[in-house]
């Protein structure tokens, strides 16, 4: 015999829920996506656009940011309560064919909260169990504005992840090879069944038509490409909320760390949308009180000028009040590509906003990025 084994769905199954912590047997993923941003995260604008059938669970669970729950006791007049998309049983056309044909499948189609390039999916089957999919497909396609769900449905679609077997109370991991700019995908699930959540990994790709309408913005924010390179520590919460959209509601919505117990300081570094001439920065640690950064450096750096390596201090070392935003007017604005904030000696920071424009050189290298990543 040559080729590929023959696929075992049962190999796939997950086993019935025995009681207790329902995570218990929970199959994780080895993917590690932690340093991209969550392209369908429902704060940064994403939604599930419309699903052929949600019969027992709607598709916006889809987007919830927190894990699925499971209530072994908890049942509605359609059946099992359960947290993520699910659909009806499909059925063949007729007695002598009660089985769904091997294409039948149900579908989701899902907006990016902006578009990117995505690096890797997680389709999380938790709790589905028995009534998992088969098997998942996704596709994904780039279209301008705020279509409607027709012209979703007639779009040309490209497949990122092949049709593929997933385990059922399972994260399944994907990573993504094809490199371009998306706005929307299709999940595929076949021939039925419920899927938990759906996390898209990547990085955004902002619009440069409407940043350099804007003219002056954020240039450090998420939403306008700003990105987190790296951080001394994430050991409560993400850097990346730092530059996340709106105000922090509360502790875990900005960035802290851990004590620290030694001479050194927590650092964040952060990529501009671009080259950027900054000219005003607000620093805010809203919601820590006994833990806000004590003091904060604010360096910047030009990768496009001739000493692309060397850090030039923005804001000198200041003293920061706990629970509150910080303004900084620059003297004269400042090129840069990336900024870093230096705490010392720790402590946690909520928000950072970097407000300036593109320059010239910026302005160009977003649109070449732009133009590349094709549409
Ligand atoms: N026990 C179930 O979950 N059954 C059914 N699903 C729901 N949600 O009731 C099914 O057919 O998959």
């Amino acid at each position: 015999m040559s080729g590929a084994q023959p696929i075992d769905p049962r190999d796939y199954n997950a086993q019935p829920y025995a009681g207790g912590d329902p995570y218990a047997d929970y199959r994780d993923t080895d993917l590690d996506f932690s340093a991209q941003v969550d392209l369908a995260d429902r704060r940064l604008g994403a939604g599930v656009v419309a699903a052929n059938d949600e019969f027992f669970a709607h598709r916006e669970n889809l987007l919830r940011p927190e894990p699925a729950v499971f209530d072994p006791h908890a049942f509605g007049h359609k059946g099992k309560v359960m947290d993520g998309w699910e659909t009806r049983r499909r059925r063949g056309v007729s007695a002598d064919q009660p089985h769904p044909t091997a294409d039948d499948h149900d579908w989701a189609l899902v907006r990016l909260g902006l578009p990117g390039v995505v690096r890797g999916l997680v389709v999380d089957t938790a709790h589905f169990r028995g009534n998992h999919p088969l098997q998942v497909g996704v596709e994904a396609t780039h279209l301008a504005g705020t279509p409607t769900t027709e012209e979703l449905l007639g779009a040309e679609w490209t497949e990122i992840v092949p049709r593929t077997h997933v385990y059922g109370h399972a994260a399944n991991g994907f990573t993504v090879e094809a490199g371009r700019r998306w706005t929307h995908l299709r999940l595929k699930q076949f021939p039925d069944g419920g899927v938990a959540r759906l996390r898209v990994y990547g990085e955004p790709v902002p619009d440069p038509d409407w940043l350099t309408a804007l003219g002056g913005f954020d240039v450090a924010a998420l939403v306008n490409g700003g990105t987190v390179e790296d951080a001394s520590d994430r050991f409560y919460s993400s850097p990346g909320n730092i530059i996340s959209p709106g105000r922090s509601h509360k502790m875990d919505d900005g960035w802290e760390n851990r004590r620290r117990r030694d001479d050194g300081h927590d650092w964040v570094r952060f990529r501009l949308t671009a080259q950027a001439s900054v000219r005003a920065l607000e620093l805010d640690t809203s919601y820590y009180k006994g833990n806000a950064a004590g003091w904060v450096t604010v360096l910047g750096r030009d990768a496009r000028s001739g000493a692309p390596d060397e850090w030039f201090e923005i804001v000198g070392r200041t003293r920061l009040e706990p629970d509150s935003a910080h303004r900084f007017v620059l003297d004269s604005p400042v090129t840069a590509t990336h900024v870093r904030t230096d705490v010392f000696p720790d402590g946690g920071i909520a928000r950072l906003n970097v407000f300036g424009s593109l320059t010239e050189t910026g302005t160009a290298d977003l649109r070449r990025r732009w133009d590349a990543l094709g549409g």
